[in-house]
């Protein structure tokens, strides 16, 4: 199987060959579960005579890098600025552009501007398309048609040369219709033209009946169908004959299959034996979009809303990814594989041009490992060693590119690295079986190993979409079987999974309950506390706003006294003052209604002028009682204002004394208390004062009897000296203490016990 693919930014194509070789003998069994490579006889033809020294090298993975020339705008833009430079034909040096993002963080000594990446070989902006395939696809095509799986894939950013490289143009055909062609001139003459053999699984082919070849039939009709509304383009048969001459004049490949172990191995070339091999040539075409593998060969749903269907990959029972339900068709030429690629083609861009007119093409490309992609799936067995592989690595040379060009670089050299660390695998046998957890296969002669399918029934089976194997290579019976089995599985699976779920949900349900009545009791008791502290707080601050006003008040009812002090001896002098005016007004007052009630029986137009002329002229130095009479009238009201403001004053006054006499009682009440809490003090003091005078009489008077018993001591052991000795009782022990009290720790205790035993008898403190 030889694939190619083109591993664009967004999504990845894959073109595979599928060349079943077969001798003409048991071509017509139908039964399709015949190990049919098994019964391959050898085929012939000549060895590969030249053999590049890069690719005899035994690496997994080839890595090519491809620089693409410049293009006019390119040049006209300003891209050459030296980024790419060719040391040999192994190394190329990157140096970052100023502006760029490695150069800047170069600037600030973070990373390197200048990077060397070595590749199996490069090749160069003027390399022709012819001289790319002869240096790095002729060797894998040869051991494609050896029998070997060959991988070939592109990788580079957007404008690179992948496409270029890989299919090319019309007139410039990349390595895909270069190997087509190579192949087809290889097998030509010798194809088999019936289309009952077919690419089978991930790595096997099997016999079709009449009715399946006829719907193989129809299937590649329909598929040639969908390019008859185009014009037929130039034929690709003009330019494989200058393939032909370029790549084929010298190359003859042979590959033969060993009848028991099924391995590979190169068998001398005998025009006999190559006469007796036939080929089939099968081709599928499909991209990996998004994680989803989409059919290329399947015509795009007219619908717009209509998603296309994705297909799934599968495992067969030797481990092999493949995907399931892929249109393979069987081409006999390389002009029918090129009409193939150009159907894929089509479909791809019109899939794409419907994506850009739909919304999911807003949707963000979820990260996918490398491990765990649908790419590293497929290709799996041949990353493990079932074939080889070669990575083309495209760049162009653009200033502007040139971080994304670095990035490309950096991870062909990681993908390289991860590859050949890879163990490779012994080849492993084509017999389709499918396995179960132990190792051993379902089937058995036939019939199911019940055990083993109870293994692989596990729930983990059951449950997982993804890695399932394809049971469609059981016959028709074991597979109801199965299907049976798998539904009463299911079914047991399902009543468990509920139980567990109920008993899942009420435990949780009851630990969400019981850690709910926790955190609301622990909340409670917060809440609580803080309550508690708050109400704590707000007294004390009610507190203190309190005694603040208190101090306040009394201190603006002091000031309010201090300004309108008036000291008593004017007050009463003004008072003498009021009642003398007020006296001498009454009197002037007398006098008026006097001469009011003269004058009162003559109607007059004028009081007041009345007044003045018909009252006598009372000369009083030089001033009438009329006058007199309007000046005291003057002073009256003058008089009267002075007297209401004095009233005012005397209100205020009063009002401020009874403050005072408050503010006076409140602190005399205080200094009562403290006068009286002073004099029980003193009381305390004084009988604390009595009771130590007493304390220290007695302590005079038991130094009295001290100093007596120590005479008494002394007479006594003056008197009889030898009684004295054996007597160790108290007097002995007093005696002791009086004459040596530094030494004896006895005589230290009993003079504390003589000293204060009879104080505390007496009296004891309180
Ligand atoms: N080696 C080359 N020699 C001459 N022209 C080339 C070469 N490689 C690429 N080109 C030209 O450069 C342009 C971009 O190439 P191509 O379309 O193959 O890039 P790409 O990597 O496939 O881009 P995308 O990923 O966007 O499809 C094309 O016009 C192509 O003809």
């Amino acid at each position: 199987m030889t694939t190619i693919i083109d591993l664009t930014q967004d999504c990845t194509v894959f073109v595979h060959a599928d060349a079943m070789e077969s001798t003409c003998n048991d071509l017509h069994s139908c039964n399709p579960h015949r190990d049919v490579l098994s019964e391959l006889s050898s085929i012939t033809s000549t060895q590969s005579e030249v053999l590049d020294t890069v690719e005899q090298q035994p690496q997994q993975l080839r890595v090519y890098l491809r620089v693409r020339p410049f293009s006019k705008d390119e040049l006209s833009n300003n891209e050459d600025q030296g980024c790419v430079v060719l040391e040999n034909s192994q190394t190329v040096v990157l140096n970052a552009p100023k502006g760029s993002a490695t150069m800047k963080s170069s600037e600030k000594g973070i990373g390197q501007a200048i990077h060397k990446f070595s590749f199996s070989q490069i090749f160069g902006p003027e390399t022709k398309q012819a001289d790319l395939f002869e240096a790095t696809m002729k060797s894998q095509v040869c051991d494609y048609l050896e029998g070997k799986n060959a991988l070939i894939f592109s990788y580079g950013v957007t404008n690179a040369g992948k496409t270029h490289t890989i299919q090319g143009s019309h007139k410039d055909p990349g390595i895909l219709p270069r190997t087509l062609d190579v192949i087809f001139r290889h097998i030509n003459g010798r194809q088999y033209e019936n289309m009952d053999l077919k690419p089978y699984l991930g790595g096997d082919a099997q016999y079709l009946g009449p009715d399946q070849v006829k719907q193989e039939r129809c299937t590649k009709a329909t598929v040639f169908a969908l390019l008859k509304e185009e014009h037929e383009p130039p034929r690709v048969s003009g330019v494989s004959s200058d393939l032909f001459r370029a790549s084929t004049g010298s190359l003859s490949f042979s590959v033969s299959y060993d009848n028991t172990d099924n391995t590979v191995e190169f068998v001398n070339a005998s025009s006999g034996e190559r006469d007796r091999t036939q080929f089939a040539m099968w081709v599928a075409f499909y991209e990996i979009y998004n994680e989803s593998v989409y059919d290329l060969l399947q015509a795009p749903t007219t619908s717009k809303t209509k998603r296309r269907p994705a297909l799934r990959v599968c495992e067969d029972s030797v481990g092999d990814s493949y995907v399931r339900d892929l249109k393979w068709i069987n081409v006999h030429n390389s002009e029918e594989a090129c009409k193939i690629l150009r159907v894929g083609n089509k479909n791809r861009s019109a899939a794409s041009t419907k994506l850009n007119h739909s919304s999911s093409r807003r949707m963000k490309n979820s990260y996918i490992p490398f491990r765990e992609s649908k790419l590293t799936r497929l290709f799996q067995s041949i990353f493990c060693g079932k074939g080889r592989a070669s990575m083309i690595v495209n760049i162009n040379q653009c200033a502007s590119t040139y971080d994304e060009t670095l990035h490309v670089m950096k991870f062909s050299a990681v993908a390289k690295q991860v590859i050949q660390v890879i163990p490779t695998k012994l080849q492993e046998s084509f017999t389709p079986r499918l396995m179960g957890r132990d190792g051993k296969p379902l089937l058995r002669n036939g019939v199911i190993d019940d055990v083993a399918l109870e293994n692989y029934l596990s729930e983990e089976e059951l449950l997982d979409d993804e890695d399932e194997n394809d049971m469609s290579i059981l016959p028709q019976e074991d597979l109801l079987n199965v299907v049976e089995n798998l539904r009463t599985k299911l079914l047991a699976e399902r009543r468990k999974n509920l139980v567990q779920e109920i008993e899942i949900r009420k435990e949780m349900g009851d630990a969400m309950l019981q850690q709910l009545m926790e955190s609301e009791e622990l909340r409670n008791r917060q809440v609580a506390k803080l309550k508690d502290s708050y109400q704590e707080k707000l007294e004390n601050t009610f507190d203190l706003y309190k005694d603040a006003l208190k101090d306040h008040a009394y201190q603006r009812a002091l000031e309010r006294v201090e300004d309108d002090y008036v000291p008593l001896d004017e007050f009463i002098a003004e008072q003498e003052k009021v009642e003398a005016l007020e006296q001498k007004l009454s009197e002037m007052k007398q006098i008026m209604s006097g001469s009011t009630v003269g004058s009162s029986t003559v109607p007059t137009k004028d009081n007041s002028s009345q007044t003045e002329s018909i009252s006598p002229v009372n000369v009083d130095n030089g001033v009438t009682d009329a006058e007199r009479c309007k000046i005291l009238l003057e002073e009256k009201s003058a008089l009267k204002k002075l007297c209401e403001q004095k009233e005012e004053l005397i209100v205020l006054l009063e009002k401020k004394f009874v403050i005072l006499n408050d503010t006076l009682q409140e602190a005399g009440e205080r200094y009562h208390e403290k006068t009286s809490e002073t004099e029980t003090l003193q009381k305390r003091l004084a009988d604390q004062t009595q009771d130590l005078e007493r304390i220290a009489q007695d302590c005079r008077e038991k130094d009295k009897e001290l100093v007596l018993l120590k005479e008494e001591l002394v007479k006594l052991s003056q008197k009889s000296p030898i009684l004295s000795k054996p007597k160790r009782g108290f007097m002995a022990n007093i005696r002791d203490s009086v004459t040596s009290p530094r030494t004896s720790t006895i005589g230290r205790t009993l003079r504390k016990s003589v000293r204060t035993e009879p104080l505390l008898k007496k009296k004891p403190f309180h």
